[in-house]
């Protein structure tokens, strides 16, 4: 059997990559192995509250997630990997990751997070590598795994970046986006046992998934001053984009909630969000989610259910060109809905998207696509 051409030939050029939907050819796909925890410190608690609050365990807890679950979720993602190589895309995967990694700071210590939902740390931004400031204190240390396709990158000529590394030490966070919606999120913060850095208040926070880009124009939701931080580095960083604020549409991650597909058509989680996107994508076609079947896993007899990720994670989808999607199989009502409009779905099964707080989409970083700093906004 020949390799699909997307294992025969050497990556040529460095990253390149201006938006989500014109024709992939190289993605890091992330890594599951040992995910057998969610480290729930504060930071991981106030990074997802919206989805995990009526479950939240009291203090710092480890919520260990069982070695079935995990060999399932390796089993999907190695599915989705392959899928990938057989539409012709150059699937590159972070190292492997330890089992039971601490990492620590002066300022607190904390459990690794495994690289699975690469699209967190990192923006590419035409041909610069963006590494972000983790929310989550088990994510500092992350792009590490990474770095053996970046430092390739560099070699070949891409411009390598990265905000300000966040000390993530007492108080850093801001808790406006909550505040605003009038949520308490004591809770969240019990068992706080960060060390404070005197002076410091509120720093630069921002994860890769904030951003939706659409060639010359980077939508940015920014829900909070970590956030507004961020957007100020990069409009100042990149001038020579276009930079809109999503004005506190969600607590972080907009990737299910709007996903272009192609220009003048996106996937949009609701109607109510057209009015806070930019005046030039209200007139875009949206299709919304249709009722979904994906079947929501029973992890009763694991002893418990923390669903890091919204029922509309199922959006979050993958494109490999204007006409090529890859969705969760378990969906076949978005499958049909999108056949329809006459594009070409590779279905590909995830179980536990909810429990590891992402889709096709969260597991990706789409380092080259054919695209480039296009007006896909023109007014
Ligand atoms: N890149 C990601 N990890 N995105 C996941 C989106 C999660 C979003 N908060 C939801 O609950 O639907």
């Amino acid at each position: 059997m020949t390799k699909p051409q997307s294992q025969l030939d050497p990556p040529t050029q460095g990253a390149h990559s201006y938006d989500d939907f014109t024709r992939l050819r190289e993605v890091v796909v992330g890594r599951a192995d040992h995910y057998t925890a969610h480290h729930a410190d504060s930071s991981w608690r106030l990074f997802y509250y919206e989805n995990v609050a009526p479950h939240l365990p009291d203090g710092n807890r480890q919520l260990t997630i069982p070695q079935q679950i995990v060999d399932e979720l390796i089993e999907d993602v190695t599915g989705f990997a392959d899928a990938l190589a057989g539409c012709g895309v150059r699937v590159l995967r972070p190292s492997a990751p330890g089992k039971d990694v601490q990492v620590s700071s002066p300022w607190w210590s904390s459990g690794a997070t495994p690289p699975l939902n690469v699209r967190d740390n990192t923006v590419i931004l035409g041909t610069t590598i963006v590494e972000t400031a983790p929310h989550i204190r088990g994510r500092v240390f992350e792009n590490d795994h990474l770095k053996p396709h970046f430092n390739r990158y560099f070699e070949q000529g891409s411009n390598w970046l990265a905000m300000p590394r966040p000390a993530l030490a007492a108080h850093s966070l801001d808790t406006a986006y909550f505040d605003r919606h009038g949520v308490d999120v004591t809770a969240a913060m019990a068992g706080e046992d960060a060390l404070p850095i005197d002076g410091l208040g509120l720093e630069m926070i921002f994860d890769g998934a904030q951003c939706v880009r659409l060639g010359r124009d980077v939508l940015v939701n920014v829900a909070n001053h970590n956030h507004e931080l961020a957007f100020q580095w990069l409009a100042r960083t990149f001038p020579q984009l276009r930079w809109h604020r999503l004005p506190g549409i969600a607590d972080n991650h907009v990737d299910s909630i709007v996903v272009p597909l192609r220009p003048g058509l996106m996937l949009l989680r609701d109607p109510s969000y057209l009015e806070l996107l930019p005046e030039a994508m209200r007139g875009w076609e949206a299709i919304y989610p249709p009722p979904s079947s994906v079947p929501e896993q029973d992890y009763d007899e694991f002893g418990f259910v923390v669903p890091t990720a919204s029922r509309y994670i199922d959006i979050n989808v993958l494109s490999i060109d204007e006409n090529t999607v890859v969705v969760n199989s378990l969906y076949p009502e978005l499958i049909k809905v999108l056949e329809q409009r006459r594009f070409t779905v590779v279905p590909v099964r995830h179980r536990h998207r909810r429990l590891f707080g992402g889709g096709h989409h969260c597991f990706t970083l789409d380092t080259v696509r054919d695209g480039g700093p296009e007006d896909y906004l023109a007014a």
